[in-house]
């Protein structure tokens, strides 16, 4: 399938600006790391030839301001190295990692430890939550390394913890919750020190399916009501379009694909994207603009009008029980029509 044109399709819309720039971003591993910077070697000849992993080669992305940006790839693909270079964790062997205008790669050790608690804050898969502390010291710990004064510690504490689900459990102990409940006082020390950039690194994968759901769910309740900016990283596809704006995928260090869930399975970049995708159901994540087609001459234009966002699966209904094209519009412009056929040849044609 060919994508939809970027501009078209974009439901950030590309003109809002980007909060971090990475460019020609490498990290090596390895003796003398910095001469191995634009290497075509392999990774198994690189390795023979000079000790060197290149955990990270020559990778380029703009995260927008608001969106959920999340790396994938599989283990070892270099996700957790790309998150950790991007607050110098890791430090980069090149590139440029620029922060809403602050070049991250000039930043000395106290500038980095402020940018780590104020402007991009990690939450990790471990929260590290103290366990002689309640929920809401828990929380104001948090605040409390961050310098917050004491009087308004509380009252933010106690907002966030409102803010994650937690109301009610302020006094209890980290050993008295479920993991997801765990998870959920993670996830507000972190929100509490509102940051601009949230960075998870696989929060949710020791969670059992249902819980890990739950939370899932709740990053996404979360990011609409605060609206934050947050990369995160998981090796779980449906993790990844559930909760993605756009996904970066990543293999061996490079990076393979930037692009919406519905780019990243309707139009793979190469095979490897290819086989990650291809057990995904094609109704669930493609929108009508992949299977839009301009209105035959003699074709009636009078029946119901959809977005050209609206996912497959969720317009099938309407389109199927229509009995007449249905027009897919968008600010009141004809994109093209939709039938019964081209639903269907996305669902029975061997692709739903
Ligand atoms: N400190 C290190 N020294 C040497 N090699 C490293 C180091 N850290 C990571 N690597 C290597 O860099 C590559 C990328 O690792 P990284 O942990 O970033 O991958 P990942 O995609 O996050 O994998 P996972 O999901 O398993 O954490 C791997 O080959 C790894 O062995």
């Amino acid at each position: 399938m060919t994508a939809p044109s970027l501009t078209e399709r974009n439901p950030l819309g590309t003109e809002t600006p980007p909060i971090l720039d990475v460019k020609g971003l490498w990290k090596v591993f390895g003796p003398k790391a910095d001469r191995v910077v634009g290497t075509t070697l392999s990774r198994a000849e690189l390795k023979e030839q000079t000790g060197c992993v290149a955990a990270v080669r020559d990778v380029s992305f703009s995260v927008r301001r608001g969106e959920v940006f999340v790396v994938m790839g599989l283990s070892g693909s270099g996700k957790s190295t790309l998150v950790r270079c991007l607050t110098r964790l890791i430090e980069p062997t090149a590139g440029e990692i620029v922060l809403d205008g602050e070049d991250i790669r000039q930043a000395d050790e106290k500038r980095l430890r402020e940018l780590r608690r104020h402007r991009m804050a990690m939450v990790f898969q471990h929260f590290g939550l103290l366990p002689h502390r309640c929920v809401l010291d828990n929380v104001v710990f948090g605040l409390e390394i961050r310098g917050v004064p004491k009087q308004d510690r509380y009252v933010r504490a106690r907002e966030v913890v409102g803010l994650v689900g937690l109301t009610g459990f302020e006094n209890s102990y980290p050993d008295q919750l479920s993991g997801g409940m765990q998870q959920r006082v993670g996830l507000a020390r972190a929100l509490a020190a509102d940051p601009e950039v949230l960075l998870f690194d696989e929060p949710f994968s020791a969670l059992d399916p249902l819980i890990r759901r739950e939370m899932q769910n709740e990053i996404i309740r979360l990011h609409h009501e605060v609206g934050k900016t947050m990369i995160f990283i998981t090796h779980d596809l449906s993790e990844a379009l559930k909760l993605g704006d756009r996904i970066l995928i990543m293999r061996d260090g490079e990076l393979v694909q930037i692009g919406t869930p519905d780019e990243v399975v309707g139009a793979p970049a190469d095979d490897y994207v290819r086989d990650f995708v291809s057990d995904v159901p094609r109704s669930h994540v493609l929108t009508l603009r992949w299977i839009m087609r301009d209105p035959l001459p003699d074709e009636p234009l009078d029946g119901p009008e959809l977005g050209p966002d609206v996912v497959i699966r969720d317009a099938a209904h309407s389109v199927m029980s229509a009995g007449r094209p249905v027009r897919v519009t968008e600010n009141g412009a004809l994109l093209g029509v939709v039938t019964s056929v081209e639903i269907l040849e996305v669902i029975a044609g061997g692709q739903s």
